[in-house]
């Protein structure tokens, strides 16, 4: 069985303007998921930005006020560590994907971690769509 390489945004993972959710419509395995829902189901498994291949790929928004432990949060689970005392504020909207194994399915998560800071509300909200 040939394998299908998605598209690559130009540059690393932290670009806030792809979509990899998007341009991927519900083929195979999609009959029972509404497009809507963000759910991504390829037809046949693609490949991550990192490199790893997937089969079902989750669009995850991290919201809260500033200072609450969003980007903390997605750094511990995207790499295991903790950055203490570092509190570097976000600006606009950044995102990290992680590839996991459940249930011997692959499943990619997009996770976007947005800035708390109400003078970024009108940014972040932007990308609201198709999150879960
Ligand atoms: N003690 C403790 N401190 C934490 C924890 N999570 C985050 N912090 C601290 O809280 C501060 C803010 O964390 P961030 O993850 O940058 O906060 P944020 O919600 O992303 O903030 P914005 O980017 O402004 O929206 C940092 O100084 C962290 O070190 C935690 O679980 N325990």
């Amino acid at each position: 069985m040939s394998r299908k390489k998605a598209v690559k945004s130009k540059g690393s993972s932290k670009s806030p303007k792809a979509s990899p959710s998007s341009g991927r419509t519900g083929k195979g395995l999609a009959a029972a998921a509404a497009p809507s829902s963000g759910l991504v189901y390829p037809s046949r498994p693609s490949i991550s930005n990192s490199g790893e291949f997937y089969d079902i790929a989750f669009k995850v928004m991290l919201v809260g006020d500033s200072g609450v432990g969003k980007t903390c949060l997605l750094v511990r689970f995207k790499d295991g560590a903790f950055l203490a005392g570092s509190f570097i504020s976000t600006v606009g909207i950044d995102f990290r994907n992680k590839v996991m194994t459940i249930d011997a399915v692959k499943v990619k998560l997009q996770i976007w971690d947005t800035a708390g800071q109400e003078r970024f509300r009108s940014v972040t909200h932007a990308y609201y769509r198709d999150a879960h």
